[in-house]
C-alpha cells in the first residue's frame, strides 16, 4: 500500500484528520519520568497507544530524539507504532535538504533505518535534492511550502520575477509539487495552520496534493479555518498537534489527558468538514 492509500485508510478507520506529533521533552515529562531521557520511548509509546484509534498519522520530530542521543529509542518507537497501530502511517519530521548523494543517505535513514512511511523535506536546494526520496516506491514526502512560523515570510513570500506570472516562492513550490516534481504521486506540502489564507491559496494551486498542516494547539492556529481552507473530499489534509496533546497534563494522568485533547481536536476538525 502506498503512503496516500495509508493516509486514506487511517482517515476512514479513525474518522480523523488529526496527526499526533511526538516532540518529547524530558523536562516536561510527568513525575517519575521527568528529566529522564532514557524514558523517551516509554513516554511516547504510551501516547501512541492512547491515540492509536484517533490519528490519521503520527509525526515524530527527529531533533527531539537526536538531541538526547535517543535515536535508538526513535527506531524502537516507530517499530512500536507499526506493531500497535499498523493502520496509522508514520511521518518522520526531519526537514532534510541536501545534494543528491547526501540526500540518498538521508533517504536510507528515514525509510530503511527508521522505517518511516513519509518524511518532511526542505525544497530549498531544488529537485535533485528531493529525487532520491522519490525512488522509494510508495513512500511519501512533504515539502516545506508556507511554514507556520512568522519568519516563514522572509523567503517564502518573496516574488519570483523570473518565473511566469511572478508567483511568490511558496506558490511556486505548490505548483512544482502539484506538477513536474511529483514523479511518484506521493508528494505533499507543509502549510501552517497559522496562515489559513495561504492554505487556501496553496489548495488552489495544488488541488489534489496532501497537505501536512502543523500549528494547531500550542501555536494557536485555527482548526476550523484550516479545514475549511484545505480539506477537500479527494485531497487529504493531515493537521498536526504536538505539545498541546503531549503535555495536556504534567501529572500521572498524562495519557488520559492526551487522549482527551486528541479527541477534542479530532472532533473539532471532523465537525469543520460540514460546518
Ligand atoms: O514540518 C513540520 O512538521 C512543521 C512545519 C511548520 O511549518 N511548523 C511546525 O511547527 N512544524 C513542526 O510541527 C511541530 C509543531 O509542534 P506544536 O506547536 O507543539 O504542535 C514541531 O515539531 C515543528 O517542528
Amino acid at each position: 500500500m502506498n503512503f496516500l492509500d495509508q493516509l486514506h485508510g487511517a482517515a476512514q478507520q479513525n474518522r480523523s484528520l488529526l496527526c499526533v506529533g511526538l516532540d518529547p521533552e524530558p523536562s516536561r515529562f510527568p513525575a517519575g519520568l521527568k528529566g529522564d531521557a532514557s524514558r523517551i520511548y516509554d513516554f511516547c509509546a504510551r501516547i501512541v497507544d492512547a491515540t492509536a484509534d484517533l490519528a490519521i498519522a503520527f509525526k515524530p520530530q527527529i531533533a527531539y530524539f537526536a538531541a538526547h542521543r535517543a535515536e535508538t529509542q526513535l527506531e524502537h518507537l516507530i517499530q512500536h507504532m507499526h506493531r500497535n497501530a499498523p493502520h496509522v502511517p508514520v511521518i518522520l519530521d526531519a526537514k532534510r535538504g541536501d545534494i543528491g548523494s547526501t540526500a540518498q543517505q538521508y533517504a536510507v535513514e528515514a525509510f530503511e533505518r527508521y522505517g518511516a512511511d513519509a518524511v518532511t523535506l526542505s525544497p530549498f536546494m531544488g529537485y535533485d535534492s528531493v529525487a532520491p526520496y522519490l525512488k522509494y516506491e510508495g513512500k511519501g514526502a512533504f515539502l516545506l511550502c508556507r511554514t507556520s512560523n512568522p519568519g516563514g515570510d522572509d523567503l517564502q513570500a518573496q516574488r519570483l520575477a523570473s518565473v511566469d506570472g511572478q508567483p511568490l516562492l511558496y506558490e511556486h513550490v505548490a505548483k512544482l509539487v502539484q506538477g513536474p516534481w511529483n514523479l511518484n504521486g506521493q508528494l505533499g506540502l507543509v502549510v501552517g495552520a497559522t496562515y489559513p489564507a495561504e492554505i487556501e491559496r496553496v489548495r488552489q494551486l495544488a488541488p489534489t496534493a496532501p497537505l501536512l498542516i502543523p500549528g494547531v494547539g500550542a501555536q494557536g492556529g485555527d482548526a476550523v479555518a484550516t479545514v475549511k481552507a484545505g480539506w477537500r473530499p479527494d485531497a487529504p489534509i493531515v493537521v498536526s498537534s504536538s505539545r498541546a496533546i503531549l503535555y495536556a497534563s504534567d501529572g500521572s494522568d498524562y495519557e488520559a489527558a492526551a487522549r482527551r485533547e486528541a479527541i477534542r481536536t479530532r472532533d473539532l476538525l471532523e465537525a469543520a468538514k460540514t460546518a
